[in-house]
């Protein structure tokens, strides 16, 4: 790994300094979302300041300049993922919009009464809840893959859970409650061989490992910005061409369209038959400004550093006595979610809020996992290229005191 510099790193996060409840604050709620570097705060402010106008539409320079800086980050989310074209790179809201957006759009189209969709026991609810209401509305069926008691899937359990009737694969690449890494790339495999499309939800992958669409060969694949240093309320639907030119439009607006008449209205090419609407310009345009951050580090470099930093903190707070860590996968990355003996994980959270420490506590949107463990929920500790060993050092302190005032 090249010199990490993490004093440097930190410094690029104003919010990084301040003080919660009269402590530094200790921010490792990075599954929730991020924290974001100066250059993505300032990009917003100059947005503002000095460009801001409606994009894909005016003749006037402001829309123009508007347009061309929305459209460099279409080109940089498509290098950031390797896909094929830009075209392929649907703007969205976030990880979940991306996803109703297929459920919906291939869903109407592609799957009918009697087929299956399988997903993953340890899918979050936004990759749960949009094949349900699919199913409710056409009458297909879900199939769920079980885990063991690591949090890792059964793979031979996925690959018994296939038939003729089974049209579409949604799983997590990176377990949002457990920190799991899926073996993705096989699992589409697998998939393909039976003829079945996959799509899988990167909203907590894109920001710790490489994702490579092409060479993971997957079908749809979601992730949000601001989970990725960048603003809120941008996402990236990525999708193979033909499908995404199979799939008919579920918003319909302006942009998205070719030509309206009453009688009939032709839709626009991609990508913008699916970007109904005036969107997120600020955020679309501030997420380059993210993309460039993270390549500025080098994901290989930020996948390694937290690494170490993850391995540091599973053999620290290994040694708090009551410690049971939910999700003890060997592929692992960013997430650390564990329950202590005798405490409730909401008392202990507030507790650590009180030091200044933020963490998650609770079912973290996937409530199946918390079932599957026999659990009303964790603490969830979600690292991010910011963090230090330090850090850690003040959360194990930090569970150490709630454990004293609580047991
Ligand atoms: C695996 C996974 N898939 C989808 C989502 C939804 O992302 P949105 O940007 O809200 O659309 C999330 C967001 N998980 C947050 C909020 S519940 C967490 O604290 O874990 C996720 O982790």
């Amino acid at each position: 790994m090249e010199t990490y510099n993490i004093d440097k790193i930190r410094a690029d996060f104003p919010i990084l300094k301040r003080e919660v409840n009269g402590k530094p604050l200790v921010y490792l709620d990075n599954g929730a979302t991020t924290q974001k570097p100066t250059a993505v705060i300032n990009a917003i402010a100059h947005y503002y300041t000095d460009m801001n106008s409606n994009v894909h539409r005016g003749v006037h320079y402001l829309s123009q300049i508007s347009t061309d800086a929305f459209e460099v980050t279409r080109k940089k989310l498509q290098s950031f993922i390797n896909a094929p074209e830009d075209k392929q790179v649907i703007i969205t809201k976030g990880t979940t919009d991306s996803i109703n957006l297929v459920a919906t759009c291939y869903g109407r189209a592609f799957i009918h009464a009697g087929d299956e969709i399988i997903i993953s026991a340890m899918e979050h609810h936004s990759n749960i809840v949009p094949w349900q209401m699919l199913c409710d509305e056409k009458g297909c069926k879900i199939r769920v893959i079980p885990m063991n008691d690591k949090g890792e899937l059964d793979m031979e359990a996925y690959q018994n859970l296939f038939n003729e009737k089974t049209k579409l694969v949604a799983v997590t690449y990176v377990s949002n409650a457990l920190g799991t890494i899926n073996p993705v790339k096989e699992m589409i495999s697998i998939a393909h061989d039976k003829g079945v499309v996959v799509l899988v939800d990167a909203a907590q992958a894109v920001q710790h490992i490489q994702v490579d669409v092409q060479d993971l060969d997957v079908d749809f694949l979601a992730f949000s910005g601001h989970k990725m240093y960048g603003p809120t309320g941008v996402g990236v639907l990525y999708g193979k061409e033909e499908l995404l030119n199979a799939m008919p439009p579920y918003q319909g607006g302006g942009d998205m369209i070719k030509e309206v008449t009453f009688e009939k209205t032709t839709y626009n090419e991609l990508p913008f038959k699916f970007e109904a609407g005036t969107p997120n310009i600020e955020a679309g345009i501030c997420l380059n400004e993210a993309i460039d951050y993270i390549n500025s580090i080098g994901l290989k470099n930020i996948e390694a550093y937290e690494h170490e930093l993850l391995d540091y903190a599973l053999e620290k707070l290994s040694q708090i006595p009551g410690m049971k860590f939910i999700g003890t996968a060997d592929q692992k990355c960013s997430v650390i979610s564990f329950i202590i003996e005798g405490t409730h994980p909401y008392d202990v959270g507030v507790i650590l809020d009180k030091l200044g420490i933020a963490v998650r506590t609770g079912h973290h949107c996937a409530q199946p996992v918390m079932d599957r463990f026999g659990i009303p929920g964790t603490i969830r500790a979600s690292l991010a290229l910011y963090n230090t060993k330090e850090e850690i050092d003040i959360l194990v302190a930090g569970i150490q005191r709630a454990v004293n005032m609580l047991v």
